[in-house]
C-alpha cells in the first residue's frame, strides 16, 4: 500500500501541492490528470523522494518515503521514475543503457533480462546502437525499459508515451500494462491522453491547482464527470440543459461526450451542423443551437448547414 497523507510541497513561497492525500493497493494504476502546471509532475517527485515535503507523510508499506534532507541519495530504491527527459546516457547502446542498473555477476541472466525488456518496448533491433542516434520517441522506449529493469515495485511515470507515434504507443502501452498487471507493480502516471486514462487506468485523480479535486475509476469519471473543467480533460464536451434532452422542465444542464449523443427523427435538440470531421469510425460533427455548441458522433458525413434533431443515447 503506497499512502500519502496531507502532503505539501512549495518550490519557493508559492504552494505547488496543496494537502495531497491518497491511498493506492499494491498493483493498482493510477492515472494523474490535469491542465498543464496542476502540480502532476510534482507530484510524482515528491512521491519519489526528490524533495523534501513541507507538510504530510509518504509511507509505503509502512516504510516513511524520505526526501534528500534524510536520504543521501534521492530516491528510494524499490520505486522508479521515469521522467519527461528521458536521462539516457547517450554514448553507451541502448543494452547497456537498459542494464546500466543490473548486476554483472550472472552475465547471462542478465543479458536475458535485456532482452525480454527491450522486446517489451520493441527495440530489439536497436540493441547496439548508441543511444545518441535514437529518435525521441525510441529514446522513451529504451527509458521505459530501463525502469523496469530492476522489478520497482512502484513505477512512476511522466507523461511516459508523450512522443512515441500512434502506431507504436498502442502496443506499447498494451505491453507494458499487462506487465505491470503480471508482476503486481503499482503505477502512477501523469498524462494528458484520453486513452491512457479510459483503458489503462484502474483510478484516476484530477488536480487542480495542487490538489485532489476528484478520485473515482475512468468509468465512473466518463459516465459522471461533474464539471465541465473534469470533463473535458477526457475529449470533446457539451454542456447542454436538459430542457432540451429528456425533462422539460429542469433547470439543470449536462454534460455529454460526442458518442452520447445521437439523431432521430425529432427532438427538443435541434443544432444546426458547423462542420463534420472525418474520425476514421465516421465523424465527429460539430453543430451550433440557441446555447451554444454541441458536439456528436455520426456515421455518415453531415453538409454545413444541415439542421438535425439530436437525443441522449441510452447508458450503457
Ligand atoms: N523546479 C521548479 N522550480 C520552481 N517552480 C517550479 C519548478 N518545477 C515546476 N514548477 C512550477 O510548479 C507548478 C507545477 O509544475 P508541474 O511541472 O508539477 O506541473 P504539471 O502538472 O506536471 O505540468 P505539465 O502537464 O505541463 O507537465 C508550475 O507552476 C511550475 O511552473
Amino acid at each position: 500500500m503506497l499512502e500519502l497523507r496531507e502532503i505539501s510541497f512549495a518550490y519557493s513561497d508559492r504552494k505547488v501541492i496543496d494537502a495531497i492525500s491518497l491511498r493506492l493497493p499494491q498493483g493498482a494504476h493510477l492515472a494523474v490528470i490535469g491542465e498543464s502546471g496542476c502540480g502532476k509532475s510534482t507530484l510524482l517527485k515528491l512521491i519519489y523522494g526528490l524533495y523534501d515535503l513541507d507538510q504530510g507523510e509518504i509511507h509505503y508499506d509502512d516504510e516513511p518515503v524520505l526526501g534528500p534532507k534524510f536520504n543521501l541519495i534521492p530516491g528510494m530504491d524499490f520505486m522508479k521514475y521515469l521522467a519527461q527527459d528521458f536521462d539516457l546516457m547517450p554514448f553507451i547502446t541502448v543494452a547497456e543503457n537498459v542494464g546500466k542498473y543490473l548486476s554483472n555477476i550472472y552475465k547471462d541472466k542478465k543479458q536475458a533480462r535485456v532482452q525480454e525488456l527491450l522486446e517489451l518496448v520493441e527495440m530489439t533491433e536497436y540493441a547496439h546502437v548508441k543511444a545518441q542516434f535514437l529518435s525521441g520517441g525510441q529514446q522513451q522506449r529504451v527509458a521505459l525499459a530501463r525502469v523496469l529493469a530492476l522489478e520497482p515495485k512502484v513505477l512512476l511515470l511522466d507523461e511516459p508515451f508523450s512522443q512515441i507515434d500512434t502506431f507504436r504507443r498502442n502496443n506499447l502501452r498494451r505491453n507494458l500494462f499487462k506487465h505491470l498487471k503480471a508482476h503486481n507493480i503499482t503505477c502512477i502516471f501523469a498524462t494528458h491522453d484520453s486513452t491512457d486514462i479510459l483503458s489503462f487506468a484502474d483510478q484516476v485523480a484530477v488536480m487542480k491547482q495542487g490538489q485532489i479535486i476528484r478520485q473515482d475509476t475512468p468509468h465512473g469519471l466518463y459516465q459522471n464527470p461533474q464539471t465541465y473543467e473534469i470533463a473535458s480533460l477526457l475529449g470533446e464536451v457539451s454542456e447542454i440543459p436538459e430542457r432540451f434532452l429528456d425533462d422539460p422542465g429542469s433547470s439543470k444542464t449536462v454534460l455529454l461526450f460526442p458518442d452520447q449523443l445521437q439523431t432521430t427523427a425529432q427532438s427538443r435538440l435541434q443544432p444546426t451542423v458547423v462542420k463534420s470531421y472525418y474520425n476514421g469510425s465516421g465523424y465527429l460533427v460539430e453543430a451550433v443551437y440557441e446555447k451554444g455548441k454541441v458536439f456528436f458522433e455520426n456515421p455518415h458525413f453531415l453538409e454545413a448547414g444541415t439542421v438535425v434533431s439530436l437525443v441522449r443515447k441510452t447508458t450503457r
